[in-house]
C-alpha cells in the first residue's frame, strides 16, 4: 500500500497515515498523485553508505565511467588551489611583513598578560625583553597557576631589576571554565587597565618595538591583531624542524588565510581591543574551548570586528625542544582543528607537499596523459621554491642552517606530516601541560581525568 519512489533513496516505513515516528531522519511523499492509495506515506532516509552507492553505482551495480574523472577532476581543481595559495601567501607576506614601525606616542595603553606554568631554561631571556619593550605605556602581568610554580624564584628575580616597571604577579587564576589557560590569565583580565590587551605565551621572544608595531595594526574597526606564529633561531634539530613547520607550511596557511579573511587566530602573541572581548562576554566566554584563540576571532568576526596580522611574527622561544614534543604539540593542534572544524579531516592530510603531488600527478596522468613523474618532479620544485622563500620571507634574511642541510630537514618534516596527522586520530585523548582533555564536535572541551585544579585561591602581587 505504499507508493514506490525510484532514486530516491529512501526506504519504506510501515506507518500509517499521520502517525509520529521516532526517527529523525523522514520524509513524507505525498500519496495524493496515486490512485487509491488512502494513506500518507512516510519513508526513512537510508543510511549514507546506500545514499552512495545508489548515487555512484550504475543499475548493473559497476562504478560509473564518469567518476575517475571526476575524481581526477576534483584532485587538480584542490593541487591548483593549492599552488594559488603558495602565491598568495607570498604576496602578502611580501607586501605585509617586517614594515619599519612608526612610532606614536599618542596610542593608548597596552595590558599585557603572560601565563606561566613551569621553569624554561630561556624563560629569563624571554621575560627580560618584555621588561624593555619600547612603548610609552604598558603594564605586565604575569600569572601562575600555583604559587610554588617553580619559576616563581626566577620571575621576581628578574623583575627586581626593573624597579619602575609597572608589573603585577597573579598566583592561582580563576576558575571560570575547564581552559586553564584562560582560567590562569582571569584575575589579570579583570585587573587589566589598559584598553588594549596582549596575551603573550610564555616561549615569546618579541623586539623592543615589535609592541607598537601592533598597536599600529589595530585601526579602527579592528579588534583582533595576531603575530604570525614563527621561531627565534635555536640549535638542534628538533629546533629546525619547528622552524621549517612555522616557516612554510603553518605560515602558508596562516597568510593566505588572513589575506582571504579567513578565521585562523592562533593566539601565543595576540591584541585584543578590551572592548570588543568584553562585548563577546569577556576572557571568561571562552573558558569552555580548549581553541579559545581561534573561537576569539571567529566571535569577534561574527561581530563584524576585523582582524588583522601585525607585521613581525611571534618568535617563540621555548628550550628544551625535542622531535617527540614537537609532534605532539602538532598533533595536539590537529586534534583541536577536526573537533572545531571537522570537515577539515578531509582536506588537512591531502594539503601536504608529497600527499598532493601524488593526487595532482595521477590526476593529470589520467585527464592528460602527462607523465607522472615528471609532474611529480615539478611539482615537487614549485612547492619547495615557494616554501624555501616563505621561509626566508619569515626570517626576514637568511636561514641560520645550510641549504643542504634546510633541504633535508624540509624532506623529513614533510615526509613526516601526513603520520603525525594519523597519529592525532589514533587517541582522541588531548594532554597539555598538566591536564588532560576530551574534545566535543564542536570544540568544547569534555572534562576526560587529571585535571587538577589550582585555582580557587586567587592572590597578587604588586611589585612596583
Ligand atoms: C581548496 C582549498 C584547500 C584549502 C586547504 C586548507 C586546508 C587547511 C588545512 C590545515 C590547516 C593548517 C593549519 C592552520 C594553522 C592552525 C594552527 C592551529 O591549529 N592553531 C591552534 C592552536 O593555537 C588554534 O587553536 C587554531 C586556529 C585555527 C585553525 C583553523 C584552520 C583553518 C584554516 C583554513 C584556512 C583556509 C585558507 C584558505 C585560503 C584560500
Ligand atoms: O595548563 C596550562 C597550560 C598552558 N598555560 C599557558 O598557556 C601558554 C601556551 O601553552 P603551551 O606553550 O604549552 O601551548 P601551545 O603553544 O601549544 O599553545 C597554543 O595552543 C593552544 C592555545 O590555546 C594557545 O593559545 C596557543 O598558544 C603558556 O604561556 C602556558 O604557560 C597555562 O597557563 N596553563
Amino acid at each position: 500500500m505504499y507508493r514506490k519512489v525510484k532514486n530516491a533513496n529512501l526506504q519504506k516505513l510501515d506507518t500509517p497515515s499521520g502517525e509520529a515516528s521516532s526517527s529523525g531522519l523522514r520524509a513524507a511523499v505525498p500519496s495524493s498523485s496515486v490512485a487509491g492509495e488512502p494513506h500518507e506515506s512516510l519513508y526513512v532516509l537510508s543510511p549514507i553508505p546506500t545514499i552512495l552507492r545508489h548515487i555512484m553505482l550504475t543499475n548493473s551495480g559497476e562504478w560509473p565511467s564518469w567518476l575517475p574523472t571526476f575524481l581526477a577532476l576534483l584532485s587538480l581543481v584542490f593541487a591548483c588551489s593549492l599552488y594559488t595559495i603558495h602565491a598568495i601567501a607570498l604576496v602578502y607576506g611580501k607586501l605585509h611583513l617586517w614594515k619599519k614601525v612608526k612610532f606614536d606616542r599618542k596610542r593608548e595603553g597596552v595590558s599585557i598578560i603572560k601565563p606561566i606554568v613551569g621553569l624554561d631554561a630561556n624563560l629569563e631571556e624571554n621575560l627580560k625583553c618584555f621588561c624593555e619593550l619600547d612603548y610609552h605605556q604598558y603594564e605586565l602581568h604575569i600569572c601562575f597557576q600555583k604559587r610554588d610554580d617553580p619559576a616563581v624564584p626566577l620571575v621576581k628575580r628578574v623583575l627586581a631589576n626593573y624597579p619602575n616597571l609597572d608589573v603585577k604577579i597573579h598566583y592561582g587564576g580563576e576558575k571560570v571554565g575547564l581552559n586553564p589557560k584562560i582560567n590562569n590569565m582571569m584575575p589579570a583580565y579583570r585587573s587589566a587597565k589598559y584598553p588594549l590587551i596582549v596575551v603573550s605565551d610564555s616561549g615569546i621572544w618579541m623586539r623592543s618595538d615589535a609592541l607598537m608595531d601592533m598597536v599600529n595594526c589595530m585601526q579602527p574597526g579592528y579588534a583582533l591583531v595576531t603575530q604570525v606564529p614563527y621561531c627565534k633561531n635555536r640549535k638542534g634539530f628538533a629546533n629546525n624542524l619547528e622552524q621549517i613547520y612555522f616557516g612554510t607550511s603553518h605560515a602558508r596557511i596562516y597568510l593566505a588565510g588572513n589575506a582571504m579573511k579567513f578565521v585562523c587566530s592562533t593566539g601565543m602573541s595576540s591584541m585584543f581591543r578590551k572592548s570588543a572581548l568584553d562585548e563577546c562576554g569577556g576572557l571568561e566566554a571562552f573558558g569552555g574551548y580548549l581553541a579559545e584563540d581561534y573561537f576569539f576571532g571567529l566571535e569577534l568576526m561574527n561581530r563584524g570586528w576585523l582582524c588583522d596580522v601585525s607585521t613581525f611574527p611571534a618568535l617563540q622561544n621555548s628550550a628544551h625542544l625535542t622531535v617527540d614534543r614537537f609532534i605532539d604539540r602538532i598533533s595536539r593542534w590537529v586534534k583541536l582543528r577536526i573537533a572545531m572544524l571537522p570537515h577539515i579531516i578531509i582536506v588537512e592530510p591531502i594539503q601536504d607537499c608529497f600527499t598532493c603531488g601524488v593526487l595532482a600527478s595521477l590526476a593529470t596522468s589520467y585527464l592528460f596523459g602527462w607523465n607522472p613523474l615528471v609532474h611529480f618532479t615539478l611539482h615537487i620544485i614549485y612547492w619547495f621554491t615557494s616554501d624555501w622563500t616563505l621561509n626566508r620571507m619569515m626570517q626576514n634574511g637568511s636561514l641560520q642552517i645550510s641549504f643542504p642541510e634546510y633541504l633535508l630537514t624540509w624532506v623529513v618534516r614533510e615526509t613526516i606530516a601526513p603520520f603525525i596527522f594519523l597519529y592525532a586520530l589514533c587517541n582522541q585523548d588531548i594532554e597539555w601541560r598538566e591536564s588532560r582533555f576530551r574534545l566535543e564536535w564542536g570544540g568544547r572541551i569534555r572534562q576526560n581525568n587529571g585535571f587538577h585544579n589550582h585555582h580557587n585561591h586567587y592572590s597578587a602581587d604588586k611589585i612596583k
